[in-house]
């Protein structure tokens, strides 16, 4: 749960930190706008991807489903600055399949808080293989750090890229070359 009023005091304090005064028109009304971003962009907390994930359907098939391109905003844990790019998700049903929005939720449900990239991708993976139970499950996430790229080592253009593989993708290397092909690497 976002305290509005902490995260307000504590903007205020950060502007007097780096010098700045709080009450000049530009800024009088920026800690309640962050504290309203932050709902937004940290809103993840609160959400449980299982809400969304647990709305299955019965298929056939058990032939590979991948969803690319998801595009998701996160924040880097260690400099609260944004990362941001694709995840690609792929999954083979055991019988039942989520609707394609929900594996987008998904993203959305472990983005939305401060993350690292390994754990963002882990997390996505462990939700599909918990909620939905397939027979296995790959993410892949591909992501630009704004503390890599406007601070410190300033690296504008490179990516970091994570995977994490569960169920039938840890013993079975086909697959993944498979997930590579659909992707078109
Ligand atoms: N593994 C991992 N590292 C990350 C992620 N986001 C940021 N980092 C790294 O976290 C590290 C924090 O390093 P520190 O030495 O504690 O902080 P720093 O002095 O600001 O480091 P520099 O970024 O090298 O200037 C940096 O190397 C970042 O690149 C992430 O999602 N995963
Ligand atoms: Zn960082």
């Amino acid at each position: 749960m976002i305290d509005h009023e902490k995260v307000e005091q504590a903007v205020r304090l950060l502007l007097e930190g780096i010098g700045e005064d709080v009450n000049r028109e530009g800024l009088i009304d920026t800690p309640d706008r962050i504290a309203r971003m932050y709902e937004e962009i940290y809103g993840g907390m609160e959400e449980d991807a299982g809400v969304h994930l647990m709305k299955t359907f019965t298929v056939e098939s058990s032939e590979m489903v991948i969803e690319k391109d998801i595009t998701f905003y996160s924040t880097c844990e260690h400099h609260l600055l944004p990362f941001y790019g694709k995840a690609h998700i792929a999954y083979i049903p055991d019988g039942k399949v989520v609707g394609l929005s929900k594996l987008a939720r998904t993203v959305e449900v472990f983005a939305r808080r401060l993350q690292l990239q390994e754990q963002l991708t882990g997390q996505i993976a462990d939700a599909l293989m918990e909620y939905m139970q397939p027979k296995g499950a790959l993410v892949m996430v591909e992501a630009e750090h704004m503390c890599m790229t406007m601070r410190g080592i300033k690296k504008p253009g490179s990516q970091t890229v994570t995977l994490a593989r569960r169920g039938v993708f840890e013993t079975d290397p086909t697959l993944e070359e498979r997930f590579f092909r659909m992707l078109g690497r």
